[in-house]
């Protein structure tokens, strides 16, 4: 894992060597005061639903709604995709039939199906707050370099890229560099 991203590090810094100086952070400007209103909840209480680990934690988060079968918050309001025509196969997917049906949550267990769709509210909300951050993060990271082309500098700083990718690595693994790259790249643009 460590190799992954010391080769993703190393590409990176090869990859455009130019963009960065070499200083360390650079005009790190514009990013205090970014919190957005984490909503803090966890997720319902319960612990009713089979297999899922966050089953039974505490609450504290927004209450279980009962019996919102079909409406599941949260203002995504699309449609779950249907799963592919003709893969039915093995449990694991969702049966065409069923992609207009009330049996969304994939399963005919009414308290399985309840719970399922308490969670899925929070997962809504954890879903609108990720990109809300995204859009912000965003719009920071382009603020912040449009202040450093104005003002003369790179516009990268690949050293401040490499924090970052450690960061999301270390508490992520090989999923957060991804991640990381990601989000790099919603506000660089591309390398
Ligand atoms: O922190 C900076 O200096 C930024 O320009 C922001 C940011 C980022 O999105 O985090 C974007 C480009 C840089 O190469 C490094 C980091």
């Amino acid at each position: 894992m460590m190799a992954d991203v010391m080769e993703q590090n190393g590409s990176l810094a090869r990859s455009r060597p130019q963009g960065d100086q070499g200083g360390g952070v650079q005009a790190n400007a514009g990013s205090g005061g970014a919190g957005s209103g984490n909503p803090g909840g966890g997720l319902p209480g319960g612990g009713t639903g089979p297999g899922n680990p966050n089953a039974g934690a505490a609450g504290g988060g927004n209450p279980v709604s009962a019996g919102k079968a079909g409406n599941v918050g949260g203002g995504n309001g699309g449609p779950v995709p249907a799963g592919k025509a003709g893969n039915t196969g093995g449990g694991r997917g969702e049966p065409a039939s069923s992609a207009a049906g009330p049996t969304r949550t994939g399963t005919d267990d009414s308290v399985a199906a309840e719970r399922i769709v308490a969670i899925r509210e929070r997962i809504d909300e954890i879903d609108s707050t990720l990109i809300a951050l995204w859009q912000e993060r965003a719009a920071l990271s382009q603020e912040v370099g449009a202040t450093r082309m104005a003002s003369g500098g790179t516009r990268l700083v690949l050293s401040r890229e490499r924090e970052i990718l450690e960061r999301f690595r270390q508490a992520l693994g090989a999923d957060g560099t991804q991640l990381a790259l990601l989000l790099l790249r919603a506000g660089r643009g591309p390398l």
